[in-house]
C-alpha cells in the first residue's frame, strides 16, 4: 500500500493516543529532564533547538530552561515555506515571539540565525529505530538532511511513552532521530 496512506492512518492513532498521553501526564516535561542522558547534556555554548509545545505535544520547556540555566544557547525554529527546510533562530526564555502557521510561537524573521548542535524534535510517533511521525509537512526529515549533511548534529526526538508504537511507516527520505527521550526514559538508537 502507498507510503503516503500508511502514515495517514498512522498519524490519525498517534494522534488520538497523544491527546489522551497529555491529559494523563500533565507532569511529563518536568520528568523528562530526569531522564536526559547525562552523555547529550550540553556543554556551555552549544546551540541547542527546542520548540514551543503546541497542544497536545510533550512540552520541552522544563528542558530548555534547564539548559538555559547552565549557558547552553537556545534557538527556535521558523517555517520558511513548504518544501524548504526551518530555519533556527537564537532565542532566550522571555524573548517575545510571532504567531506563525497552525498558530506555533516562532522568532521573528530577524531573530539572528543559527546552526543547533542538538535539535529536540517533537514526536507524533515514533519507534525503536528512531523513526517518527511529524505533522506530515516533512519538515523535519528536511531539516534533519540539510544540518546531517552539514555537518555532525544530534537529535533527539521528545515523546510521551505511549507514542513508542512497533513500526512507524518509514521510506527513502525519513531520518531517524539518534536518541528518544520520554517521561520515562531515554532510548539511544542501535546504528
Ligand atoms: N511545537 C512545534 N513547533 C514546530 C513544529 C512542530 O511540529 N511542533 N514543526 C514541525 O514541522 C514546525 C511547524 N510545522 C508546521 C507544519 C505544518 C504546517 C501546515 O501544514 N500549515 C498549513 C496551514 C495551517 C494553518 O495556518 O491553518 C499549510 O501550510 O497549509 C505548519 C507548520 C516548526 N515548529
Ligand atoms: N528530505 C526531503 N526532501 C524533500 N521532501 C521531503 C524530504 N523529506 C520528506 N519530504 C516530503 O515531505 C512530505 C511529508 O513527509 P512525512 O510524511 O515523512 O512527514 P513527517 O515526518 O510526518 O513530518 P515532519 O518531518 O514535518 O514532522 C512527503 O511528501 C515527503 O516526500
Amino acid at each position: 500500500m502507498f507510503l503516503s496512506w500508511r502514515k495517514k492512518q498512522a498519524r490519525k492513532a498517534a494522534q488520538a493516543r497523544r491527546i489522551l498521553a497529555h491529559r494523563t501526564h500533565p507532569d511529563a516535561g518536568r520528568a523528562l529532564v530526569a531522564h536526559f542522558p547525562d552523555a547529550l547534556w550540553p556543554a556551555i555554548g552549544t546551540v541547542v533547538a527546542g520548540y514551543r509545545a503546541f497542544g497536545p505535544e510533550i512540552d520541552a520547556g522544563p528542558l530548555m530552561e534547564s539548559f538555559h540555566l547552565e549557558q547552553v544557547r537556545l534557538a527556535l525554529p521558523r517555517v520558511v515555506g513548504r518544501g524548504q527546510p526551518l530555519t533556527f533562530h537564537h532565542f532566550s526564555p522571555g524573548d517575545s515571539l510571532i504567531k506563525g502557521p497552525f498558530g506555533v510561537e516562532e522568532p521573528a524573521e530577524t531573530a539572528d540565525h543559527t546552526t543547533p548542535k542538538l535539535v529536540l524534535v517533537p514526536l507524533l510517533a515514533a519507534d525503536l529505530r528512531g523513526y517518527r511521525l511529524g505533522y506530515g509537512a516533512g519538515y523535519y526529515d528536511m531539516t534533519l538532511a540539510a544540518l546531517r549533511k552539514a555537518g555532525s548534529v544530534t537529535a533527539v526526538g521528545l515523546c510521551y511513552d505511549e507514542q513508542i508504537v512497533a513500526k512507524v511507516p518509514a521510506g527513502r527520505l525519513d531520518e531517524p532521530v539518534d536518541w528518544i527521550v520520554t517521561e520515562r526514559r531515554a532510548i539511544r538508537i542501535a546504528k
